[in-house]
């Protein structure tokens, strides 16, 4: 992909790179004993307070791959020591400078229900930090202040939301603080097919739980355990992949005209300025689609986009109770089902102190030749349509930034952003974070933006829900990870799947405003769904386990 009218060198890039500093695996490193010290001021400090401390431990490794991780942790049983298969990931590739992040297990989770959920967010982070101690372990000896503004030095906060907190099947919230964090950062352009390049650079973390009873020699065996793992799969490639022929996805057209000319009749009559109709698609697999692999596809066809996964694991009490709650057969925890998707919106990144928001909306095909698809682009930039669809995204991210206090900057005009299969317009505004006010207070403001719900906010959230026919979950939701500080990017988790085994749920949507053509809505919502279906047909050719 491209910005063809926009440049991405003209992105401010706001993650540092990082130089390559990895040391091989040293016979020092092999000693479990060597972590005795840090174990017992831990303990030290878990005894004192009567109350578990975590030890975050972190070391770089280069060629070091988070799906490679992944793919292995998920395709073998034996001695991961992790104690749940939960995991999370997200990836960030060209736009925004390459980081790649993977969470798996949970050694905290979290799963929060109602209007209050990002504040209870919040106030998770707030009662954790004070319990979490980090190390760095490089080099070959341990530093035990880690660098500042060194962002692998962070554990970090997974996160997702459902679109809705009141009407929604599974929470409201989930947080999880993994056991494994696996951290890497690239420069700028890289192909996810190749070998990672020299250039990048993975730090891998084990989050650990240090009980005032735990015996500390099984702690260190765990911690030796883990490092020698990674090193051991930092020598492994990266999964390929085969395309298969996708199924054709199938969108109810008739139920779907239908709401399309009712939310028009509800622009018209005044109401609503716009709002953001979505289809929810069930498609059956031919076999359970290779997780690891589906995001190396994604993330190699749509470099601009973010591409993220969220697996809830197997043995959540709490999971089970909702499930039972919500009346639904299956444990919400089941090990199959995965949330994942490539959205190109970025909801919301914070790093010492500077805001980044998207502002996404209007969109068109992509062209077949050089010439068509320039034709499409003007087409797109200079649509009354389109720039008005746009425009109240961009007027309610300000007026929400505005309500908090913020100046924020937004240029005066969009940019065009080319994905693989649609182009759309996109305009990024940035503000100065005030230290009173945290990440999670600003995504509740923000959620849901003009470009998921609609104009004005709550009028469009409520004739979603009173015409919508399924439960939207965590499509259009914010999804992304926080670190203790409050620093963390979320993005709308849009163009997404829920998979569970070999049926998965597609969702993608397109928004309506008054001089929206209902047949070209269905065709786009249409594309994107197709697109997802395409993703999910993927086949590994080469195992990592
Ligand atoms: C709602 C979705 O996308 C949103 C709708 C768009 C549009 O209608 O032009 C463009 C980008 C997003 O703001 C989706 O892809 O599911």
């Amino acid at each position: 992909m491209t910005f063809s009218l926009s440049p991405c060198s003209e992105w401010p890039r706001i993650w540092p790179t990082l130089p390559v500093q990895a040391s091989p695996w040293t016979a020092q490193e092999g000693d479990p004993h060597r972590w005795d010290p840090v174990l017992a001021a831990c303990q030290q400090t878990a005894r004192a307070r009567g109350i578990p401390q975590i030890l975050s431990l972190s070391r770089s490794f280069s060629g070091l791959d988070p799906l490679v991780v992944l793919a292995q942790s998920l395709g073998s049983n034996s001695g991961s020591g992790l104690a749940d298969s939960s995991y999370c990931y997200l990836a960030h590739t060209a736009r925004y400078g390459s980081v790649r992040v993977l969470g798996l297990g949970a050694l905290r989770r979290v799963y929060l229900l109602g209007e209050g959920r990002f504040q209870a967010s919040r106030a998770f982070l707030q009662e954790l930090q004070p319990h979490v101690h980090t190390e760095a372990v490089d080099w070959g000896s341990r530093a035990s202040t880690p660098a500042s503004g060194q962002e692998q030095e962070r554990p970090l906060c997974f996160s997702r939301f459902s679109f809705n907190p009141e009407r929604t099947y599974g929470p409201a919230a989930l947080l999880v603080l993994p056991e494994w964090q696996i951290w890497q950062e690239q420069g700028p352009r890289s192909s996810v097919v190749a070998p990672v390049s020299k250039g990048s650079r993975t730090v891998a973390r084990l989050n650990l739980e240090v009980r005032p009873e735990s015996d500390l020699a099984v702690l260190g065996t765990r911690i030796h355990h883990f490092f020698a793992h990674m090193s051991r799969l930092s020598q492994h490639p990266l999964p390929r992949w085969e395309l298969q022929t996708p199924l054709q996805v199938e969108v109810n057209r008739e139920e779907l005209l239908a709401r399309i000319d009712r939310a028009l009749q509800a622009i018209r009559a005044g109401s609503l300025e716009k709002v953001v109709l979505a289809e929810a698609v069930d498609l059956p697999l031919a076999t359970p689609p290779p997780i690891p692999t589906v995001l190396a596809y994604l993330e190699q066809r749509y470099a601009d986009c973010s591409v993220f996964a969220f697996a809830e694991g197997i043995g959540s009490r709490e999971a089970w109770a909702l499930d039972t709650a919500a009346g639904q057969g299956q444990p919400f925890s089941s090990p199959e089902r995965v949330f994942l998707g490539a959205s190109p919106e970025r909801l919301l990144s914070v790093w010492q102190g500077q805001i980044q928001i998207d502002a996404l909306a209007g969109s068109i095909a992509r062209g077949e030749t050089v010439s068509q698809d320039q034709a499409l682009a003007q087409q797109l930039l200079q649509s009354p349509k389109d720039r008005q669809e746009h425009q109240l995204v961009v007027q309610s991210v300000g007026e929400a930034l505005r309500q908090v206090g913020l100046k924020p900057h937004i240029p005066s005009q969009p940019r065009l952003l080319q994905l693989a299969n649609i182009q759309h317009l996109q305009t990024l505004i940035q503000a100065e974070m005030p230290p009173d006010l945290h990440l999670f207070d600003l995504l509740a403001r923000l959620h849901p933006t003009a470009a998921v719900g609609g104009y004005p906010k709550q009028a469009a959230v409520d004739w979603i829900e009173a015409a919508e026919p399924f439960d939207r979950s965590g499509y259009a939701a914010p999804l992304g990870w926080v670190d203790l500080q409050g620093n963390g990017e979320f993005v709308v988790a849009i163009r997404s799947a829920l998979i569970r085994g070999d049926r998965a749920r597609l969702y993608a949507g397109a928004g309506i405003v008054v001089d929206s053509r209902p047949e070209q809505e269905v065709a786009e919502i249409q594309l994107k769904l197709q697109s997802l279906a395409q993703a999910l047909a993927i086949q590994s050719t080469l195992s990592v386990c």
